[in-house]
């Protein structure tokens, strides 16, 4: 197992009318690993306290081996992306990424430079470089952010919504960074409303509910994967699912499709389970499609 890089250890935040907590998970390193819950479930606390701007709280939390109550400060090595709204910057776009990089602590010119150049690339705002951030809109906005956080190329990177105001376009080119600042080993820690769109990248999942942990651990493990609907046409569900069940795997009804089955498959192969039936009583395939995943999907399962 890799190493361990964030580690909340009976973590408990009050607040007056809310408790997070207690809480007890580990983020490893060159993990994509996603916090989900409904609205006001206590993921952006979590969030909030991994990048040290909750530093008042009951129990433990260690970022890279130190407790991050007393080094709250140190995020050199960490980027954080949530929605800015820029009403109130003026400069360009070009002014604004170099200040911001001078703050951030990227002392090389050239450096600083260089980045800002790939990132404004990267993001395909080029062409708009001159141009006031305040005049953008809402999903260039969301690129400027994203870019911020990746500007000091951290290993850490905490994403609240990433999704949030982007069109499908772009949504995609994310899901392609993303793939690629993954595959260069960077920890990846987002939080999304929309769980399908990067549910492909999560390595682990974190699930709290109205404060409370609900899960915690690998994304096999949750076996979302594996959750298909099926539909045979002029088969008899009742007889089918029976079949499934002897081999051990779970299906219920499909309320939602007349005949249709949600099968649960443990592994991969014992989707040859459907098709040995289907192929010996002679029966057409009409819809086998992967559940689509939703917060509701995640919590049954785990
Ligand atoms: N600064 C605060 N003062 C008081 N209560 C707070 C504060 N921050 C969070 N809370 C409480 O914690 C709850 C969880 O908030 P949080 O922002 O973590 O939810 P969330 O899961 O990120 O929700 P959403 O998906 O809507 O962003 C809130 O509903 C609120 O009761």
């Amino acid at each position: 197992m890799s190493e361990v890089i964030i580690s909340f250890q009976n973590y408990v935040k009050n607040f007056k009318k809310f408790k997070v907590g207690p809480i007890n998970f580990n983020i490893h390193r060159g993990e994509f690993h996603a916090v989900l819950g409904s609205s006001g479930s206590g993921k952006s606390v979590i969030l909030n306290t991994i990048i040290g701007s909750i530093y008042k709280y009951q129990g433990k939390v260690t970022f890279e081996g130190k407790n991050r109550r007393s080094n709250w400060k140190q995020n050199a090595n960490l980027g954080y992306y949530q929605p800015t709204d820029f009403s109130l910057v003026n400069d360009s776009l070009w002014k604004y990424l170099i200040t911001v990089a001078k703050i951030s602590g990227i002392r090389s010119k050239k450096y600083r430079l260089n980045r800002v150049r790939y990132l404004i690339k990267l993001f395909e705002l080029w062409e708009h470089r001159t141009k006031s951030i305040r005049s953008f809109s809402f999903g260039m906005k969301n690129r400027v952010s994203l870019i911020i956080a990746l500007l000091k190329n951290p290993d850490v990177i905490v994403l609240d919504e990433p999704g949030a105001n982007l069109d499908t376009i772009w949504r995609k080119k994310i899901y392609a960074i993303f793939e690629r600042l993954k595959e260069e080993g960077k920890t990846l820690i987002l939080t999304t409303h929309n769980i399908d769109e990067f549910y492909s990248l999560f390595d682990a999942l974190t699930v709290v509910e109205e404060g409370r942990l609900i899960y915690s651990g690998k994304i096999k493990d949750v076996n979302m994967d594996l959750k298909y609907r099926v539909v045979v046409a002029g088969g008899d569900s009742r007889s089918i699912s029976e079949f499934l069940r002897s081999k051990d795997i779970s299906c219920v009804e499909d309320e939602t499709t007349p005949n249709g089955l949600i099968v649960l498959f443990n592994r991969q192969f014992e989707v040859n389970y459907l098709f040995l039936y289907l192929v010996r009583n002679n029966l057409p395939l009409d819809v086998f499609e992967k559940v689509v995943i939703n917060m509701e999907e995640i919590i049954e399962s785990v």
